[in-house]
This record gives structure tokens, C-alpha cells and sequence, in this order.
């Protein structure tokens, strides 16, 4: 909802006497004063960023999908369990509802998330939620209500509530113009798939708000991530997942990418660490809000080359989809993280040889490990 549609008399009238004497506001307009729990506007809004403990507390967005239990355990065993609460539409499994605090938490409902915020005192917010690259294209209204709709909520909730804010973007926030091999943090960016241009929407909107409202906003544009614990939610990189769970299960995979098809990939594991390290990276550190992030670059047939190292018998075969196989093919192939590595010491552990044997040590093959050595 454009935050200019729920401009109310007072909020008006604090535009017109604001401090700058400029006539504009130095907290987003939709935080003055709408909410029927609204505090008198000449209160303090600021929260610290730091709880009485010392820690964060922390909220995760769309805590249930790929990479939010396993952010909401790396960041539980750094602040606290009681300090970090996962959120999420869906129910959660029981191992995950009974692991740390968990709330429901649907970001389309402005009210509801301000309310999450006040009173579970939250300083640091990690917003997960989204619809990614090919669910996003089956379904254009949702991903667009998800992803703009609901960022907008989080950055006005976020900049009233003084947060430290994460919004992960991603290799789909660039597009067929955009320099692929390598793909630097600043160049044209003109994705064509409604999860690319939310993204970049999300990055530009954070930096506004930075820049216009002090917002504390950082930004990792994420490569494709593979983990071995939690499935992906319907993008474009998912397939370099799904390849270790059919060696295992039926020693046969359908690829619907084109077997040459190069795409920046990155373990689980190095992908969180990232967005740790960034979140606790001094801010004079950062010389920019929005990051780019890289471990390997790999294709389908190379990855296959790998995982046959442990599983000989894997039978790959190539269907196909034109879908994904034309955003996949306007994403960058391999990613420029020189500035992230520069100003905040990021380096990743996980090339792809240790990427698979890790992969399958997870998933229970220690014996084909054992073979494969
Ligand atoms: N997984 C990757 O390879 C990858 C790569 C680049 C960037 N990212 C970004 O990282 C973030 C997390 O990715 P993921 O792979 O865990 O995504 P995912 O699709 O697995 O999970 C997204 C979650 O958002 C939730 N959600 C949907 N609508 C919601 C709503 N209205 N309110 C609250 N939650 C809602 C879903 O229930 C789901 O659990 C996303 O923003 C994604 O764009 C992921
Ligand atoms: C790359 C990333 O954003 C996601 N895994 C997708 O393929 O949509």
C-alpha cells in the first residue's frame, strides 16, 4: 500500500511543522500516527539496538522455508534462544516449534507485524519472506502482494521501530543486460521475472530508506543455496539440491536446465555466516548496503561430474523447462564479491568438492564417502 494513501490529518500537520524545515519527514509518514495503538507523536520511537542482555532481539520473516531455521539456530546460538523468534505463515514441524520461540507472522498484515514488534521488543529483523523465481512467475499477483506489499510494511515497521534490517536479494536481481561473467555490485540491472524486479525494488527501497530515514538496511544478494536439511520453495537454482536427494533415493535425475547452464551456487552454511558477519559488521565498515555474495559458479553437468565421485551409477538426463531455463539464462554466471570481501573480511569455506562431500555426509551416505576415497 503506498505509504502516501494513509497520510492522516495529523500525520499532515507534522509534515507541514517537521524540524527540517523542508516540509518533509525524517520517519517514514505511514509510522505517524495511523496505528490505533499510536504513542503521542512527540515520544521517543527509538529503541536501542542492543536488549538489557546485550543481545539483539531478533525476528525472522518466512522463517519455514529454506534458510530461516537455520539462520534462527546459528543466530540462537549466538544471542540466545529466547532472544530469537522465527516466524512464518505455515505450522511449523514439531522438532522446529519446540526448538525456540516461534509466532505466526503473515507480513502482509501491517497491524499484526507492528504489533510482533512492540511487544516482543525487537531490534534486529531478518526478512525471509518471499516468493522466489519460478513460483513467482506462476503466480505474478501474489508474488507481487509478497514481495513489494510486503517489504513495504517491514521497512515502514522497521525504520518507526529503529531496526537493524536484513533483506536478502539475490543473482535474479540482475538480468540479460546486466554484465554476467562477472556480474559486479553497481551495473545495469533489468531483470524480467517479477521475483528480479521485487528484488531490486527491495534494494533500492532499503537504501532510500537509509539514506532518507537513517534506516539501518543491509542487503546480500545471495547466490543459488543448497542445503541438505530443508528443501528450496520453488526457484530457479533448485535443481542443484534436488540431484543429491535422487542420487541417494533412485540413483536417477531429471535436470530441467540445460546441462552447460553456469549460475553462481553457495553452501547453506557460508550463506548464513554471511548474513551474520554483515549484520554485526560495523557500520562505518560498510561502504555500501547492498552486497554481492559468491562461493562457486557451476553447472548442471559439472555438479553431476561431482556427485558421481560417490554415487557412479547416477543416471543424469536433461528435460528441459523453457520457463526456468530462460531466467536461469539471464542471471550472472559468476558473481563479483570483491567489495564484500574488502570491506567486511568475507571469505566462504565451501568450494564445490566440499560442498558434495558435506552435502553427503548429511544426507547419510558416509559408505559411498568412504568408496569415493
Ligand atoms: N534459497 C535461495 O537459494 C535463495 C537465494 C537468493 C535469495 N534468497 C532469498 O532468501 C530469502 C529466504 O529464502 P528461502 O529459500 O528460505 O525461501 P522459501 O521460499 O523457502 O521460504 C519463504 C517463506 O516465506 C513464507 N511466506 C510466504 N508468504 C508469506 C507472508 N505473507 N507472510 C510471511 N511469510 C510468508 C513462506 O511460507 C515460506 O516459508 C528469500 O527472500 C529469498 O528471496 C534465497
Ligand atoms: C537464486 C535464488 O534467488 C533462488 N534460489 C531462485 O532460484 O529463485
Amino acid at each position: 500500500m503506498p505509504i502516501i494513501r494513509n497520510l492522516g490529518r495529523a500525520a499532515s500537520q507534522l509534515l507541514q511543522s517537521s524540524g527540517c524545515g523542508c516540509g518533509v519527514s525524517l520517519v517514514p509518514v505511514r509510522a505517524i500516527g495511523v496505528s490505533p495503538r499510536q504513542v503521542a507523536s512527540d515520544a521517543s520511537f527509538h529503541s536501542v539496538t542492543f536488549s538489557e542482555s546485550g543481545h539483539p532481539r531478533v525476528l525472522i520473516t518466512g522463517g519455514l522455508g529454506q534458510l530461516g531455521v537455520g539462520l534462527a539456530k546459528l543466530l540462537r546460538k549466538r544471542f540466545g534462544k529466547n532472544n530469537v523468534i522465527l516466524s512464518d505463515i505455515r505450522k511449523p514441524a514439531d522438532n522446529v516449534f519446540y526448538s525456540g520461540p516461534f509466532i505466526f507472522a503473515d507480513i502482509l498484515d501491517y497491524k499484526n507485524l507492528r504489533e510482533i514488534v512492540v511487544n516482543n521488543r525487537i531490534t534486529w529483523l531478518f526478512h525471509y519472506s518471499a516468493l522466489l523465481s519460478a513460483v513467482g512467475e506462476a503466480n505474478v499477483p501474489l508474488a507481487r502482494a509478497v514481495n513489494i506489499t510486503g517489504l513495504h510494511n517491514v521497512l515502514d515497521i522497521a525504520a518507526e521501530h529503529n531496526l537493524r534490517l536484513f533483506v536478502p536479494s539475490t543473482i535474479g536481481a540482475f538480468g540479460p543486460t546486466s554484465p554476467r561473467d562477472p556480474t559486479p555490485d553497481i551495473c545495469i540491472q533489468r531483470p524480467r521475472t517479477i521475483y528480479g524486479v521485487s528484488k531490486v525494488h527491495a534494494e533500492l527501497m532499503g537504501e532510500y530508506y537509509h539514506y532518507r530515514y537513517g534506516l539501518d538496511f543491509r542487503c546480500l544478494r545471495y547466490p543459488g543455496i543448497i542445503s541438505a536439511d530443508s528443501q528450496p520453495g520453488g526457484g530457479t537454482t533448485d535443481y542443484a539440491v534436488k540431484i543429491f536427494h535422487d542420487a541417494i533415493k533412485s540413483g536417477k535425475f531429471k535436470c530441467y536446465l540445460r546441462p552447460d547452464t553456469r549460475l553462481p551456487m553457495m553452501y547453506i552454511d557460508d550463506c548464513l555466516k554471511a548474513t551474520l558477519e554483515v549484520m554485526e559488521a560495523p557500520a562505518e565498515a560498510l561502504t555500501m548496503r547492498t552486497y554481492n555474495i559468491n562461493a562457486m559458479s557451476f553447472t548442471p553437468e559439472e555438479l553431476a561430474q561431482e556427485v558421481q565421485k560417490y554415487v557412479p551409477e547416477l543416471q543424469v538426463t536433461y528435460n528441459v523447462d523453457q520457463v526456468r531455463q530462460a531466467i536461469a539464462d539471464s542471471w550472472p554466471m559468476n558473481f563479483d564479491d570483491s567489495n564484500a570481501r574488502r570491506d567486511w573480511g568475507w571469505k566462504h569455506d565451501y568450494d564445490l568438492p566440499e560442498l558434495v562431500t558435506t552435502m553427503f555426509s548429511y544426507l547419510g551416505s558416509d559408505s559411498r564417502i568412504a568408496q569415493a576415497n
